[in-house]
């Protein structure tokens, strides 16, 4: 036998930045969960025991934490850009750093009509996310994405004119509800080095911005024929939007919400255009990917 691939490193490192402002009072937080996992001439750590070659994954931990220190953790691109060339620059036996962020939603207060100077919430589950592939081969390549964004609409979704044979139970309907966890992502064209992730490095904030509203703005205002054509929908104005962008991709559950027929009940009318109260469905829902590129 012999070993077809291999990463390894720390997973699940939870991390709390604060930036204050010794002028205004104004502090700001960001927390992420980061990923970092390495590959290179590691083999023999795997085959023979040989733990020479293994930066061990507290280290790796150890790195995460003081990369935010020296490092902006803003935007989460050039803080996993910054991180994963660390491993290439400081261990020549290591060829790949694989870094995932996930940064968590912290929103700034507003109390008595005005932004808090230190006080946040938790604003949903939605997290922007980061993935970078640095390489000394293949420079720095990055993946952004928006996760977790919950969306529903009560009409304004349509599904008809698909297969209908010995197979079909459902009903065609020209007015559904439809609802999604949004996870979408684009990925750039490859950076050379850190020095090309910061030069033009607001592209970042700009494009996370662009997409989530896009998203929302399609997903609100298209009469949608199908989960799949509004997505495609979305992946064109990602790519429109975002110039140094590749390619657009969105993964999409069909949130199942089921009418309920009452007439059982004293001829309760509750289905088609009378119904009002739905059963929503934990699952199974469907699920729509899609990867769109320039062409
Ligand atoms: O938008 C939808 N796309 C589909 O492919 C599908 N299948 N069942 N319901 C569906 N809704």
């Amino acid at each position: 036998p012999s070993l077809a691939s291999a990463r390894y490193g720390k997973d699940n490192v939870r991390v709390y930045k604060v930036q204050k402002d010794e002028t205004t009072g104004v502090q700001t937080v960001t927390e992420m969960t980061v990923c970092c996992l390495l590959e290179g001439a590691i083999e023999t750590s795997y085959t023979e025991a040989d733990n020479s070659v293994v930066v061990a994954t507290d280290s790796i931990k150890n790195t995460i934490y003081i990369k935010a220190k020296e490092h902006p953790v803003n935007p989460p691109e050039l803080y996993a850009s910054y991180l994963g060339q660390h491993f290439i620059d400081r261990y020549p036996h290591i060829s790949t750093a694989h870094i995932k962020v996930v940064v968590h939603r912290w929103t700034r207060m507003t109390v008595d009509g005005a932004p808090h100077p230190h006080s946040f919430f938790r604003d949903g589950q939605e997290t922007r996310n980061v993935e970078a592939t640095v390489s000394r081969a293949g420079g720095i390549q990055l993946k952004s994405g928006i996760v977790g964004l919950t969306v529903l609409k009560s009409t304004g979704s349509a599904f008809h004119s698909f297969v209908r044979d010995e197979y079909t139970t459902l009903p065609e309907t020209w007015d559904r509800i439809l609802s999604t966890d949004v996870d979408c992502a684009w990925a750039w064209k490859p950076f050379a080095g850190t020095a090309a992730v910061l030069a033009g490095v607001e592209r970042f904030d700009q494009a996370w911005e662009s997409a989530r509203d896009i998203t929302m703005k399609t997903f609100a205002l298209d009469e949608s024929a199908s989960v799949q054509n509004t997505m495609y929908k979305m992946c064109e104005q990602i790519l429109e939007a975002v110039p140094e962008s590749e390619s657009a991709s969105y993964s999409l559950p069909n949130k199942h919400y089921f009418e309920v027929d009452l007439s059982w009940h004293k001829g309760l009318k509750n289905t088609g255009k009378d119904a009002e109260v739905y059963a929503p469905q934990s699952g199974p829902n469907g699920l729509i990917k899609c990867e769109v590129v320039r062409s």
